[in-house]
């Protein structure tokens, strides 16, 4: 399999990196790293979930975050909805994307969203269902594909199992996500292999927490097998508040640096994704968690 000359970045800051932030972020704060993000030419950009703000209460103003963006031509918005009581309120937002997640270990399952993997799977295949009807396409989040927090090691199988399920409900996407960042290389290309079997190469994506250091060399095995599409966090923010222990997603900057430094497009000004990445880290009052996004802000103004 050759390396692919071109690669589709979906940045999940707005939604992922944002999730687990303890301090309020506003609804303006968002909305501006959404414009940033697209001003940068990132072309898909995953901006909030409809889950309950109860157990997500960065979250809660999904809708007003969605309906402040002023959407640009060709950038596809999508956002998380758990069940049909989150799709419907997403609907009213306009998304051009839904995810449904789920995990390929039970325990984090039922620690995430409350339910086994069969139950999640009863409760997503409506909301599929309804978004494909409505003409929106649909993603599937496939957690803890290579180790769990609560369960440690997660088999192929059970990677294998779960996008079966996700197949069989009519998800069109799925991305293999390393939760924890515990993945290395090989155990990844298990993870991805077993979702091949259900899922053609053009439809699966690869997502990694870099808790462990080895965001890029996942990333980058993933490239030899001929996956193009990746899921990243400008700054290096972000962690599910369900996975205890995981740290931010690969940096997007990080992402790009590699991959233009391959010489695979992208689309994105890493200029202005850099100023993306500063803005909110500046107004998370932290340190960018961006290596190449750091390194090059440190050149561009020294
Ligand atoms: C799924 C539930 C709702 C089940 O939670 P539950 O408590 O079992 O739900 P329920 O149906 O019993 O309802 C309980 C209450 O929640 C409300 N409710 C019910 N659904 C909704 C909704 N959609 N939106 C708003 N409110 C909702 C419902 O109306 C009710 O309200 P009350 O009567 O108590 O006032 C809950 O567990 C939940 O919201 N979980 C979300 C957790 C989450 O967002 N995690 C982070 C995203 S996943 C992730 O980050 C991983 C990923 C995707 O990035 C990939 C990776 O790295 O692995």
């Amino acid at each position: 399999m050759t390396i692919p000359s071109r690669v589709k970045l979906v940045e999940v800051g707005p939604r992922d990196g944002l999730q687990n932030e303890k301090q309020t972020v506003p609804a303006a704060v968002k909305i501006e790293l959404v414009h940033r993000l697209q001003a940068a030419g990132l072309k898909e950009i995953e901006v909030t979930s409809f889950v309950s703000p109860k157990w997500v209460p960065q979250m809660a103003d999904n809708a007003e975050v969605m309906a402040g963006i002023n959407r640009q031509p060709g950038v596809r918005y999508s956002v998380l909805t758990p069940n049909l009581k989150g799709f419907e309120a997403a609907l009213l937002s306009k998304p051009d994307e839904i995810v449904v997640f789920g995990a390929a270990s039970e325990a984090f399952s039922q620690k995430n969203i409350n339910c086994s993997i069969a139950e999640s799977i009863e409760r997503f295949a409506p909301v599929v269902a309804a978004a494909r009807a409505a003409g929106i396409y649909v993603r599937g989040a496939m957690s803890c594909t290579v180790g769990c927090p609560y369960e440690g090691d997660v088999s192929p199988e059970r990677v294998s199992y779960l996008a079966g399920l996700m197949k069989s409900i009519g998800v069109q996407h799925v991305g293999v996500a390393d939760t924890i960042g515990v993945g290395t290389p090989l155990k990844v290309q298990r993870a991805v292999e077993a979702t091949l079997k259900h899922f053609d190469i053009n439809d699966v994506s690869g997502h990694f927490h870099d808790t462990y250091g080895m965001a890029l060399a996942n990333t980058l095995i993933c490239l030899q097998m001929g996956v193009w599409q990746f899921d990243a966090s400008v700054a290096g923010l972000g962690g599910c508040p369900y996975a205890k222990g995981a740290t931010g997603n690969v940096a997007t900057e990080d992402v790009v640096y590699m991959l233009h430094g391959m010489g695979i497009e992208t689309g994105i000004d890493l200029d202005k994704l850099i100023d993306a990445g500063q803005f909110i880290s500046d107004f998370l009052g932290r340190p960018t968690n961006a290596r190449a996004g750091k390194a090059l802000f440190n050149k561009r103004n020294s």
